[in-house]
């Protein structure tokens, strides 16, 4: 990714890899009948990046808790975690960290405002007013918008968009801020199998403008094994780690890939993982 800065020839921001450490994580969430219900239990787990980490497990298992956790995004009046430790950059981390952006399923764009004043509303915010000076942002939003294809659509709102090109604009919102940590709540689980792949490729391509640490949740093995560096398969609540794969294949990987056999082998594998650690095992398939 280039901002206004490095396209008149200054150095490219270098970016420290970023290390994010759950240490024996448990969360438990009150119930309604009163009690608790346990849906992580000591859950130690380490990302170093630049490298895309996709978490994947049954559905219901803790993923999208494990990841607020890292976001410091937490429900009102529950203790996240209940127990165990949090460290960004070997720091304990109790609150939302500046550097880490989050992507939800549900694109969160505000409606009121235009497509480009949705990519540029991290600017409102102090935090970044500070980080980018005023002469920067134009740029970087219309190289943004240009990076997931929206440029045409900039004076639009987002009822006007796709579900897509929703997504889109919540991606070049976040990466727009060069973010060391991008964490991802399975951002393209809403689309069409085509735009999810469409959407998939895009990452991969901004991903490698900009390494940063991305942790992905999915409940899709087909989008663990194109996305990912490294999957970690989840076991149904309470949620402990059930296996972790590495996967050293460069990307872009594409449909052919996922029909080699070292591909085909390593689904296999992470399914039989999945099956064992889940039971039911709720996952999908997309190829
Ligand atoms: N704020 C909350 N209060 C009470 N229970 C909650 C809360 N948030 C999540 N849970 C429960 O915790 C469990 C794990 O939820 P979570 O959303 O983390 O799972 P997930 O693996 O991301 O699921 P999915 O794949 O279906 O999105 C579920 O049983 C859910 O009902």
């Amino acid at each position: 990714m280039t901002d206004s800065a490095t396209q008149q020839g200054a150095a490219p921001v270098v970016i420290a890899p970023a290390v994010i450490a759950l240490d024996r994580i448990v969360q438990e969430y009150p119930r309604p009948e009163g009690g608790v219900n346990r849906v992580v239990d000591d859950l130690s787990l380490r990302f170093t990046g630049p490298s895309i980490n996709m978490l994947l497990g049954p559905s219901g298992c803790g993923k999208s808790t494990l990841l607020y956790m890292m976001g410091g995004v937490r429900p009102q009046n529950t203790n996240m975690p209940t127990s165990g430790t949090i460290s960004i950059d070997g720091e304990p981390c109790h609150d939302a960290h500046d550097d880490a952006v989050m992507v939800f399923q549900r694109y969160a764009n505000r409606p009121d405002l235009t497509v480009y004043d949705n990519v540029a509303f991290p600017f409102r915010l102090k935090l970044w007013r500070d980080r980018v000076p005023a002469a920067q942002r134009h740029g970087l939003v219309m190289h943004m918008l240009e990076a997931v294809g929206l440029s045409d659509k900039a004076k639009l709102r987002p009822s006007q968009l796709s579900g897509g090109q929703n997504q889109r604009i919540a991606l070049a919102r976040a990466l727009m801020l060069k973010p060391r940590i991008l964490l991802m709540d399975e951002p393209f689980g809403a689309l069409d199998a085509q735009t999810r792949e469409d959407m998939q490729k895009l990452l991969v391509k901004l991903y490698r403008e900009h390494p940063c640490l991305i942790v992905f949740v999915t409940h899709d093995v087909t989008e663990a094994l194109l996305l990912g560096d490294r999957v970690v398969v989840l076991s149904t609540q309470p949620a402990r780690i059930a296996d972790d794969f590495e996967i050293a294949t460069p990307k872009p990987r594409d449909t052919g890939w996922l029909r080699m056999p070292e591909a085909v082998a390593l689904e296999q594998r992470i399914l039989s993982r999945l099956h064992q650690a889940s039971g039911k095992g709720n996952v999908r398939v997309t190829v």
